[in-house]
Protein backbone atom coordinates (compact mmCIF):
# COMPACT_ATOMS: atom_id res chain seq x y z
CA UNK A 1 0.00 0.00 0.00
CA UNK A 2 2.77 2.28 1.02
CA UNK A 3 6.19 1.90 -0.84
CA UNK A 4 9.22 4.24 -0.12
CA UNK A 5 12.25 3.77 -2.23
CA UNK A 6 15.74 5.45 -2.53
CA UNK A 7 14.54 8.40 -0.57
CA UNK A 8 17.21 10.93 0.29
CA UNK A 9 16.76 13.86 2.11
CA UNK A 10 19.10 16.72 3.54
CA UNK A 11 18.25 20.36 5.06
CA UNK A 12 21.31 23.21 4.52
CA UNK A 13 23.26 24.58 1.66
CA UNK A 14 27.04 24.50 0.90
CA UNK A 15 28.87 23.40 3.98
CA UNK A 16 26.15 23.75 6.19
CA UNK A 17 24.46 20.95 3.87
CA UNK A 18 23.41 18.03 6.05
CA UNK A 19 22.20 14.57 4.97
CA UNK A 20 19.34 13.08 7.59
CA UNK A 21 18.27 10.14 5.58
CA UNK A 22 20.01 8.18 3.28
CA UNK A 23 18.49 5.97 0.40
CA UNK A 24 15.67 4.76 2.73
CA UNK A 25 13.33 1.65 1.33
CA UNK A 26 10.54 0.59 3.04
CA UNK A 27 6.75 -0.51 2.62
CA UNK A 28 3.44 -1.16 5.08
CA UNK A 29 0.69 -3.15 3.41
CA UNK A 30 -3.21 -3.44 4.18
CA UNK A 31 -3.75 -4.13 7.71
CA UNK A 32 -0.16 -4.39 8.91
CA UNK A 33 1.25 -2.83 12.17
CA UNK A 34 4.79 -1.81 11.40
CA UNK A 35 7.07 0.13 13.68
CA UNK A 36 10.05 2.52 12.92
CA UNK A 37 12.78 2.43 16.18
CA UNK A 38 15.65 4.35 16.25
CA UNK A 39 17.48 7.02 18.76
CA UNK A 40 16.50 10.66 18.80
CA UNK A 41 18.28 12.33 16.02
CA UNK A 42 17.64 8.92 13.94
CA UNK A 43 15.36 10.80 11.54
CA UNK A 44 12.04 9.14 12.03
CA UNK A 45 10.22 12.26 11.75
CA UNK A 46 11.57 13.79 9.13
CA UNK A 47 10.65 10.12 7.14
CA UNK A 48 6.64 10.73 8.46
CA UNK A 49 6.82 14.12 7.35
CA UNK A 50 7.97 13.21 3.37
CA UNK A 51 5.65 10.10 3.63
CA UNK A 52 2.80 12.89 4.66
CA UNK A 53 3.89 15.28 1.77
CA UNK A 54 4.46 18.10 4.83
CA UNK A 55 7.94 18.44 2.80
CA UNK A 56 9.83 17.65 -0.25
CA UNK A 57 11.63 14.71 -1.12
CA UNK A 58 15.64 15.29 -2.38
CA UNK A 59 15.59 12.16 -4.11
CA UNK A 60 13.50 9.18 -4.58
CA UNK A 61 9.63 8.06 -4.91
CA UNK A 62 6.92 7.53 -2.22
CA UNK A 63 4.02 5.59 -3.63
CA UNK A 64 0.55 5.03 -2.21
CA UNK A 65 -1.82 2.95 -3.97
CA UNK A 66 -4.57 4.36 -2.82
CA UNK A 67 -4.50 8.11 -3.88
CA UNK A 68 -7.79 9.08 -5.02
CA UNK A 69 -7.86 11.17 -2.05
CA UNK A 70 -4.18 10.65 -0.03
CA UNK A 71 -5.19 13.21 2.76
CA UNK A 72 -8.19 10.98 3.19
CA UNK A 73 -6.55 7.77 2.64
CA UNK A 74 -3.68 8.43 5.17
CA UNK A 75 -3.42 10.50 8.40
CA UNK A 76 -0.86 11.21 10.77
CA UNK A 77 -1.03 11.60 14.75
CA UNK A 78 1.88 13.46 16.09
CA UNK A 79 3.25 13.35 19.98
CA UNK A 80 2.15 16.32 21.48
CA UNK A 81 -1.67 15.97 21.89
CA UNK A 82 -2.12 19.27 23.13
CA UNK A 83 -0.75 21.11 20.58
CA UNK A 84 -2.41 19.57 17.75
CA UNK A 85 -5.92 20.71 19.12
CA UNK A 86 -7.15 24.26 19.39
CA UNK A 87 -7.76 25.03 22.94
CA UNK A 88 -10.89 27.06 22.85
CA UNK A 89 -12.57 24.38 21.23
CA UNK A 90 -14.33 22.18 22.39
CA UNK A 91 -13.68 17.97 21.87
CA UNK A 92 -16.96 18.00 19.78
CA UNK A 93 -16.17 21.20 17.32
CA UNK A 94 -12.13 19.34 17.30
CA UNK A 95 -13.72 16.05 16.05
CA UNK A 96 -16.78 18.07 13.60
CA UNK A 97 -13.22 19.44 11.88
CA UNK A 98 -12.25 17.30 9.96
CA UNK A 99 -15.76 16.12 8.74
CA UNK A 100 -16.63 19.65 6.77
CA UNK A 101 -17.21 18.09 3.51
CA UNK A 102 -19.64 15.10 5.16
CA UNK A 103 -22.87 14.82 3.99
CA UNK A 104 -25.34 14.00 7.06
CA UNK A 105 -25.28 14.18 10.35
CA UNK A 106 -21.53 14.73 11.78
CA UNK A 107 -22.77 14.64 15.51
CA UNK A 108 -24.10 11.32 15.58
CA UNK A 109 -21.23 10.01 13.44
CA UNK A 110 -19.15 11.22 15.97
CA UNK A 111 -20.90 10.27 18.82
CA UNK A 112 -21.09 6.46 16.93
CA UNK A 113 -17.52 6.75 16.94
CA UNK A 114 -16.50 7.71 20.59
CA UNK A 115 -16.60 3.94 21.35
CA UNK A 116 -14.14 3.14 19.07
CA UNK A 117 -11.63 5.37 21.59
CA UNK A 118 -13.29 4.67 24.42
CA UNK A 119 -14.47 8.23 25.23
CA UNK A 120 -17.93 8.59 26.79
CA UNK A 121 -20.44 11.83 25.00
CA UNK A 122 -19.57 13.50 28.55
CA UNK A 123 -16.13 14.44 27.28
CA UNK A 124 -17.62 15.88 23.77
CA UNK A 125 -17.98 19.67 25.58
CA UNK A 126 -15.33 19.92 27.68
CA UNK A 127 -11.82 21.50 26.16
CA UNK A 128 -8.46 19.82 25.97
CA UNK A 129 -7.45 21.49 29.07
CA UNK A 130 -10.12 19.57 30.68
CA UNK A 131 -9.05 16.74 29.38
CA UNK A 132 -6.22 13.75 30.81
CA UNK A 133 -3.56 13.36 28.61
CA UNK A 134 -4.57 9.77 27.84
CA UNK A 135 -8.19 11.34 26.77
CA UNK A 136 -6.58 14.15 24.48
CA UNK A 137 -4.28 11.31 22.80
CA UNK A 138 -7.59 9.39 22.54
CA UNK A 139 -9.27 12.71 21.24
CA UNK A 140 -6.23 13.06 18.26
CA UNK A 141 -5.93 9.47 17.55
CA UNK A 142 -9.93 9.77 16.79
CA UNK A 143 -9.33 12.68 14.82
CA UNK A 144 -7.53 11.13 12.61
CA UNK A 145 -9.75 8.07 12.27
CA UNK A 146 -12.93 9.80 11.39
CA UNK A 147 -12.27 10.07 7.60
CA UNK A 148 -11.17 6.43 7.88
CA UNK A 149 -7.75 6.32 6.77
CA UNK A 150 -6.04 3.20 5.16
CA UNK A 151 -2.78 3.94 6.82
CA UNK A 152 -2.46 5.91 10.11
CA UNK A 153 1.13 7.35 11.18
CA UNK A 154 1.77 7.16 14.96
CA UNK A 155 4.67 9.49 15.47
CA UNK A 156 5.65 9.05 19.51
CA UNK A 157 1.96 9.05 20.48
CA UNK A 158 3.04 7.23 23.82
CA UNK A 159 5.94 9.45 24.43
CA UNK A 160 4.73 11.57 27.11
CA UNK A 161 2.27 9.56 28.66
CA UNK A 162 2.91 7.54 31.77
CA UNK A 163 3.64 3.84 31.36
CA UNK A 164 -0.06 3.00 32.87
CA UNK A 165 -1.79 5.55 30.06
CA UNK A 166 0.97 3.91 27.67
CA UNK A 167 -0.33 0.61 28.23
CA UNK A 168 -4.32 1.72 27.08
CA UNK A 169 -3.10 3.45 24.56
CA UNK A 170 -0.89 0.89 22.76
CA UNK A 171 -3.74 -1.32 23.65
CA UNK A 172 -6.53 0.98 22.06
CA UNK A 173 -3.88 0.90 18.71
CA UNK A 174 -3.95 -2.95 18.49
CA UNK A 175 -7.51 -3.05 18.35
CA UNK A 176 -8.38 -0.43 16.08
CA UNK A 177 -5.83 -2.19 13.56
CA UNK A 178 -7.85 -5.54 14.43
CA UNK A 179 -10.92 -4.24 14.27
CA UNK A 180 -10.82 -1.50 11.17
CA UNK A 181 -7.56 -3.19 9.49
CA UNK A 182 -6.05 0.19 9.14
CA UNK A 183 -2.67 -0.14 8.42
CA UNK A 184 -0.25 1.41 11.07
CA UNK A 185 2.50 2.75 10.81
CA UNK A 186 4.30 3.09 14.45
CA UNK A 187 7.26 5.13 14.87
CA UNK A 188 9.07 5.42 18.44
CA UNK A 189 12.47 5.19 20.02
CA UNK A 190 10.47 3.16 22.94
CA UNK A 191 11.66 -0.29 22.12
CA UNK A 192 9.75 -2.21 24.65
CA UNK A 193 6.37 -0.65 23.55
CA UNK A 194 7.43 -1.34 19.45
CA UNK A 195 8.82 -5.05 20.19
CA UNK A 196 4.92 -5.33 22.18
CA UNK A 197 3.07 -4.01 19.46
CA UNK A 198 4.46 -4.51 16.03
CA UNK A 199 4.55 -7.42 13.53
CA UNK A 200 7.67 -6.21 11.70
CA UNK A 201 10.43 -3.28 12.43
CA UNK A 202 12.58 -0.89 10.97
CA UNK A 203 15.36 0.24 12.52
CA UNK A 204 16.72 3.50 11.71
CA UNK A 205 20.49 4.75 12.55
CA UNK A 206 22.20 8.10 11.71
CA UNK A 207 19.08 8.34 8.39
CA UNK A 208 19.79 4.99 7.43
CA UNK A 209 17.61 2.11 7.62
CA UNK A 210 19.83 -0.59 9.25
CA UNK A 211 17.78 -3.72 9.67
CA UNK A 212 14.19 -5.31 8.76
CA UNK A 213 12.91 -7.54 10.96
CA UNK A 214 9.62 -9.77 11.55
CA UNK A 215 7.91 -10.84 14.71
CA UNK A 216 7.95 -14.58 15.01
CA UNK A 217 6.54 -16.74 17.70
CA UNK A 218 6.32 -13.18 19.42
CA UNK A 219 9.59 -11.97 19.23
CA UNK A 220 12.41 -10.17 16.30
CA UNK A 221 15.55 -11.56 15.82
CA UNK A 222 18.10 -9.24 15.44
CA UNK A 223 21.49 -10.06 13.70
CA UNK A 224 23.02 -6.35 13.19
CA UNK A 225 24.74 -5.62 16.35
CA UNK A 226 23.63 -1.25 16.29
CA UNK A 227 19.84 -3.18 16.94
CA UNK A 228 21.40 -6.24 19.09
CA UNK A 229 22.48 -3.50 21.51
CA UNK A 230 19.55 -1.39 21.24
CA UNK A 231 17.31 -4.36 21.62
CA UNK A 232 19.56 -5.98 23.95
N1 LIG B 1 13.92 21.40 9.16
C1 LIG B 1 15.13 20.94 9.49
N2 LIG B 1 16.24 21.65 9.19
C2 LIG B 1 17.46 21.18 9.50
N3 LIG B 1 17.71 20.01 10.11
C3 LIG B 1 16.64 19.27 10.44
C4 LIG B 1 15.30 19.68 10.16
N4 LIG B 1 14.44 18.71 10.59
C5 LIG B 1 15.23 17.75 11.14
N5 LIG B 1 16.53 18.07 11.04
C6 LIG B 1 17.66 17.25 11.50
O1 LIG B 1 17.48 15.95 10.97
C7 LIG B 1 17.92 14.96 11.88
C8 LIG B 1 16.80 13.97 12.14
O2 LIG B 1 15.76 14.60 12.87
P1 LIG B 1 14.37 13.88 13.18
O3 LIG B 1 13.53 14.82 13.99
O4 LIG B 1 13.81 13.36 11.93
O5 LIG B 1 14.86 12.66 14.10
P2 LIG B 1 14.00 11.73 15.05
O6 LIG B 1 14.58 10.37 14.92
O7 LIG B 1 12.56 11.89 14.77
O8 LIG B 1 14.37 12.31 16.48
P3 LIG B 1 13.39 12.59 17.72
O9 LIG B 1 12.91 11.24 18.17
O10 LIG B 1 14.30 13.25 18.73
O11 LIG B 1 12.32 13.49 17.23
C9 LIG B 1 18.37 15.71 13.13
O12 LIG B 1 19.76 15.83 13.09
C10 LIG B 1 17.71 17.06 13.00
O13 LIG B 1 18.46 18.06 13.62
Amino acid sequence: MLRVEHLSKSYGRGKQRKTVLHDINLSVGEGELVGIVGESGSGKSTLARLIMRLETVDEGIISFSDTDDFYASCQIVFQNATAAMNPSWTVRDILKEPLRTMKGNRDAYIRAMLDRVSLEEKHLDRRPSELSGGERQRVNLLRSMLVEPKLLICDEIVSNLDRLIQKEIVELIQRLNRETGMAILFISHDLKVVQHLCDRVYVMEGGMIIEESVKQDGRFSFTHPYSLMLFE
